[in-house]
This record gives structure tokens, C-alpha cells and sequence, in this order.
């Protein structure tokens, strides 16, 4: 991982104090815009470009299952993994609704989904059939976490390649939930109960046992707090690393990433622990109801642009929010200055 640390650059400060001034001179009490302007400031930063341009954006899906719902820890059996994978072919999930509506560019990446698939379109990457279940064995190898953040970074990398210029990750993995609890909760420190709510439609009386099935994990399995392929190699899922993996390819290219929910925050959460600087590069997109968000968020310190009430995961509340990115370079590229529109200033 020492060539991903390098790579990152700082954020671009002359860059953003020459755009916060150009912002001023707009024909706008100062500040009014608010937070739509903090935003164009950090595209510049991020960017090193005046007027910096996001569209398109692209969505990258990855799918993956998990060896831990045999714990009986989610609403759903394993076999949606699949089913929705082939509905995201057939362009019928929420991701694909929202990333038609913004116009993205759009991929699904088999990492470790526990069946053979072959279909039109699917980006075969499959590092390994689902991970094993955590509360027997490490969920992977640390080879295999290298191989899957790898993966994710080369998917990041073509896509950017081929024009991409803010980019979105969205998960799909039956179970994704309880591994990303368990990684919050040795990123965090806090109680497991604190971080485990219902969102996905699981049972009152099942969140216990989910929130057990976490604690019996960690317990067995001992993550290293300091070590996060280590912690993704005992307790974490492939999509989760792909997307780390993703984050960090964008961070390395100057590429805005737009953070959708819960278990994408953990993935930032790991490219940060990876290479700190990564999170310059992220803007969270929504406040997802899954209560390990805030928490999450709290240890990226970064404040989400939404709150609808959404905790569906996909890439969708990113998506939802992209939006607002463009608004804020539109109004930086198309506004006119005080001068050019002859207003007196005071
Ligand atoms: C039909 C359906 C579509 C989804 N799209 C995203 N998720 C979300 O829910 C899953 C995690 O929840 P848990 O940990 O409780 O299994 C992930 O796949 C996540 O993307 C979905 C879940 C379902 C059921
Ligand atoms: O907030 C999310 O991203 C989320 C919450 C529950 C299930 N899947 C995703």
C-alpha cells in the first residue's frame, strides 16, 4: 500500500483561496450561497482547476456476500446478492434510476459474489466465493484484501480513464451491514449496541442477536485497530475493501468522490486509515438512518449534504446528492461578477 500513501497530494490551498476571492466579486451578498460555495472551493482544491467540472460522474458498483450470514444476521437471504446484481444489469434498482437521472457512467463488479455468474455487462473481479463466516475463521486473507483493493483501484482507474470526473461507489452484499458495524466498531471504540439499528428490516429481537454475533466476532477474531488490512481480512467483506480500494484510485487522480451511506463511509474510513489524506477528496453525499453513520461520519469529520432518511445503500444517496455538486459549479462558471454585470458593490 506504500505507493498509494505517495501518490496522494495535498489539497491545492492557492487554488482555493484564488477561487473564495473570485466568489466574492459574484453578484451575491457575500456568503450567501453558503455551503454551496465551501464546495466549490474544495472541487478547487481537489481539482487545481478555476472552474472545476464534475459531470460525468460514474457509479461503480461493487458485489460481494458474506459467510457471516449463516449467523442469521440479515432480513434477506444471501441469494438477493445475485438477484440484485441481475437487476442493476436490467437497469432496475434504485442506482440505476438516479445514475440515469445525472447522467453517470455506470458499472457492476463481481468482487466475491458466492455463486458463478456470466452475465452481459458484469465486470468479473471475483477475488473469492463470498468470505468466510467471521465468527469461525478470518473472513479472507490479508493476499486476498490486497487483490480486492486492488481491484477496486483498477476499476476507479479505467473509469476515470475513460472521462469519469467525480466518482461514486455503491455496494451490494447481503450481510454488508454486520461487517461494517464490526469495523466501526474497532475504528471507533464504541459499544457495539450504539452502532447496530433496524434499517434493513431486520426483526426488534434479531438486532440483539446481530449486535452478539458482532461482539463474539471481534472477540474471536482480535482486529488490529492500527492495521487495516488486518481488520478487513478478519472482520470485513470485499465490496467494502474494493471500494477502499476505489476511493484511494480517486483520491491519487485528483477525482472527487461523493461518499454515499453507511457502509461507504466505512470504506472511507479505511482509505483514511490507509492514507490519511484520501479524505481531502471526499464529499458525503447524505446522512444515511443506519445510527453507525454519525458515528462514521463524526470520525471523518465530514458534514453530509443530505438528510432524506434513506438507508438503502447502492451508491443511491450519492447519487441523489450529485446534484448539488453541479450546482455549485455552475454557479462559480456561470454567475456573473459585479463588474461584468455593472453592480455597485457598495
Ligand atoms: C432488495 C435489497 C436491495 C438492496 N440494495 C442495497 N441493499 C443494502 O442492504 C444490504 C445490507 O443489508 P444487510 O446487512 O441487512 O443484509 C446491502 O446489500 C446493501 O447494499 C439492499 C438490500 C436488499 C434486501
Ligand atoms: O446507509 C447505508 O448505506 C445502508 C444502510 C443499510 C443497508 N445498506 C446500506
Amino acid at each position: 500500500m506504500n505507493c498509494v500513501k505517495t501518490a496522494i497530494q495535498t489539497l491545492d490551498k492557492e487554488m482555493g483561496q484564488r477561487v473564495r476571492k473570485y466568489i466574492d466579486n459574484l453578484t451575491k451578498p457575500p456568503g450567501s450561497l453558503g455551503r454551496l460555495e465551501e464546495l466549490a472551493i474544495q472541487l478547487a482544491e481537489m481539482t487545481s482547476e478555476v472552474f472545476p467540472v464534475v459531470s460525468p460522474p460514474g457509479v461503480i458498483v461493487f458485489a460481494a456476500d458474506h459467510g457471516v450470514v449463516e449467523e442469521g444476521v440479515s432480513a434477506f437471504p444471501q441469494e438477493v446478492t445475485v438477484q440484485m446484481v441481475m437487476n442493476f444489469l436490467n437497469s432496475g434498482a434504485a442506482i440505476n434510476v438516479f445514475s440515469r437521472q445525472i447522467g453517470a457512467m455506470f458499472e457492476v463488479v463481481d468482487v466475491g459474489i458466492a455463486t458463478d455468474i456470466e452475465a452481459d455487462g458484469l465486470v468479473n473481479r471475483k477475488i473469492r466465493y463470498g468470505t468466510s463466516n467471521f465468527c469461525k475463521q478470518d473472513a479472507m486473507t490479508r493476499k486476498e484484501v490486497e487483490s480486492v483493493i486492488a481491484a477496486g483501484y483498477e476499476r476507479a482507474e479505467n473509469m476515470i480513464g475513460q472521462g469519469c470526473k467525480c466518482l461514486i461507489l455503491g455496494e451490494m452484499g447481503i450481510g454488508n451491514t454486520t461487517a461494517s458495524s464490526a469495523i466501526l466498531a474497532v475504528l471507533s471504540g464504541q459499544d457495539v449496541s450504539t452502532l447496530v439499528g433496524r434499517e434493513t428490516g431486520i426483526a426488534v429481537e434479531k438486532i440483539i442477536h446481530k449486535q452478539q454475533v458482532i461482539v463474539r466476532a471481534l472477540d474471536e477474531r482480535k482486529p488490529d485497530r492500527k492495521d487495516p488490512i488486518d481488520i478487513l481480512a478478519k472482520i470485513g467483506g470485499l465490496e467494502i475493501a474494493a471500494m477502499t480500494g476505489a476511493m484511494l484510485s480517486a483520491a491519487a487522480n485528483r477525482v472527487p468522490i461523493l461518499v454515499d451511506g453507511f457502509i461507504a463511509a466505512i470504506s472511507a474510513l479505511l482509505a483514511k486509515e490507509i492514507c490519511s489524506t484520501a479524505i481531502d477528496y471526499m464529499i458525503v453525499g447524505h446522512c444515511s438512518v443506519e445510527p453507525g453513520h454519525k458515528i462514521a461520519l463524526k470520525l471523518l469529520s465530514k458534514k453530509p449534504l443530505l438528510d432524506l432518511e434513506l438507508c438503502l445503500g447502492e451508491g443511491s444517496g450519492a447519487a441523489v446528492a450529485f446534484p448539488i455538486l453541479t450546482s455549485a459549479t455552475l454557479m462559480l462558471k456561470e454567475m456573473a461578477t459585479f463588474a461584468s454585470a455593472g453592480i455597485s458593490k457598495e
